[in-house]
């Protein structure tokens, strides 16, 4: 099942700046894992701003879930989730 899930991050301006590195480094390892895993399909930045733009292909709803909510950046980030499907004009006969 694939998902396009947009990430905004936030993280509080009096978070203190060695805390704020090691959640950051912890999401930065924690991602390149689900990407060598083929969970997190796409991780695109969104220019100009601290947010991404990521495609995910899991097995369920309650998986994605589980993969968003234990991301270390999680409770510093606005999130939005929309499901995907074939678009009938693409010509990529392996779009799913
Ligand atoms: O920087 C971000 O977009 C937020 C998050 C997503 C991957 C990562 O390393 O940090």
């Amino acid at each position: 099942m694939l998902f396009k899930v947009e990430m905004t991050v936030k993280i509080p301006h009096d978070m203190p700046e060695e805390i704020a590195a090691d959640i950051k480094a912890r999401e930065k390892a924690y991602a390149q894992k689900l990407q060598a895993q083929g969970q997190w399909l796409h991780l695109w930045r969104v220019a100009g701003s601290y947010a991404n733009v990521s495609i995910f292909d899991v097995q369920s709803n309650e998986e994605l879930q589980e993969i968003i909510s234990q991301l270390p950046l999680f409770p510093y980030m606005e999130i939005s989730v929309a499901p995907l499907c074939r678009h009938p004009s693409s010509i990529h006969e392996d779009d799913r």
